[in-house]
């Protein structure tokens, strides 16, 4: 079954329109990634799938259901919002044991998330003297307390270093890996390319692409042949398609080798024939740039 639904998901906040009319499914067995700017809606939609906020229009069902209305939630989904988000006096372990003892949870689940995280040594530390790395790792061990089939991440590795980055990607692919859906969001393209299976990709609140990260990759890097030629109009002319620019041609319907033998036969001297290929970043920017809040 589909883990998480929305359909026409929306959110106003007074006049501010944080989610617009989204819908998409997210499916279990793979690492699904929420992609988009700063203020795109991203932490609104985890939030309402959460039951945290109300929609003000549409729905959102976890395994078929509203959240509220999910017999046992945190073994249905588990989520990491906001890592910092904890009470700083306790021990990580006496953190972790007060969310099992509430939800009906085993206390030999806390040692093993513990343990999955890598966090059993400090386990009797104050947490608030816990570094960021570290609050990260404590927040995912709270989502995987339930052991649930769904897991919802929120910007996971944002102010992470390279190690901590590598860990949390490893573990959401080894989740998705045992068949969980795992929905993480994040407003980097490349931190998704490494990570996802699947990319839903908003912007304003609104859906712009729902597509599988390879087809993503294909298409956007296609990319297009640039030439540059001191007699640059026979070349446009004579190959009958592309973009003009001041000093270039771009052609995205033929191959280099397609142009330059068709110039070399007409005789025309050519500067540049260069196939450009755009990083996905730059793929990623092309598409959400008329969604940005803030450009600078
Ligand atoms: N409680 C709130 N009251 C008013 N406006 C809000 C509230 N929460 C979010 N917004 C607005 O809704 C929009 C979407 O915000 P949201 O935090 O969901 O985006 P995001 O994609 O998670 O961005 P970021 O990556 O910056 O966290 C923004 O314009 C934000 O200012």
């Amino acid at each position: 079954m589909t883990a998480i639904r929305a359909t026409n998901l929306s959110k106003r906040y007074g006049p501010t329109v944080a989610v617009a009319e989204l819908s998409f499914d997210v499916e279990p067995g793979r690492v699904t990634g929420f992609l988009g700017p700063n203020g795109a809606g991203k932490s609104t939609t985890m939030r309402m799938i959460l039951g945290l906020d109300r929609p003000s229009g549409g729905a959102v069902l976890v395994d078929g259901r509203p959240y509220h209305e999910l017999r046992h939630p945190l073994r249905k989904v588990g989520a990491l919002l906001d890592a910092k988000a904890v009470h700083g006096g306790r021990s990580a372990r006496d953190h972790l044991l007060a969310i099992a003892q509430s939800n009906g949870l085993p206390a030999s689940r806390v040692e093993q998330v513990l343990e999955t995280v890598g966090l059993r040594e400090v386990a009797r530390r104050r947490v608030g003297g816990f570094s960021l790395g570290m609050a990260q790792r404590l927040g995912i061990a709270a989502a995987l307390l339930g052991d649930p089939e769904i897991l919802l991440f929120d910007e996971p590795v944002n102010g992470l270093d390279p190690d901590g980055i590598l860990w949390i990607r490893t573990l959401m692919r080894e989740l998705a890996a045992e068949g969980r859906a795992v929905f993480v969001s994040s407003h980097l393209m490349s931190e998704m390319a490494q990570t996802a299976d699947h990319l839903i990709v908003i912007g304003k609140g609104r859906l712009i692409a729902d597509t599988g990260v390879d087809e993503f990759i294909a298409r956007s890097s296609q990319g297009y042949v640039r030439v540059r030629s001191p007699r640059l109009a026979e070349v446009a002319d004579l190959i009958g398609t592309g973009e003009r620019h001041p000093d270039h041609l771009r052609v995205t319907a033929m191959s280099t080798l397609e142009i330059g033998t068709l110039t070399a036969r007409a005789g025309i001297p050519l500067e540049e024939l260069t196939h450009v290929r755009p990083s996905l970043e730059a793929a990623y920017m092309e598409l959400t740039k008329d969604s940005l809040e803030y450009t600078s």
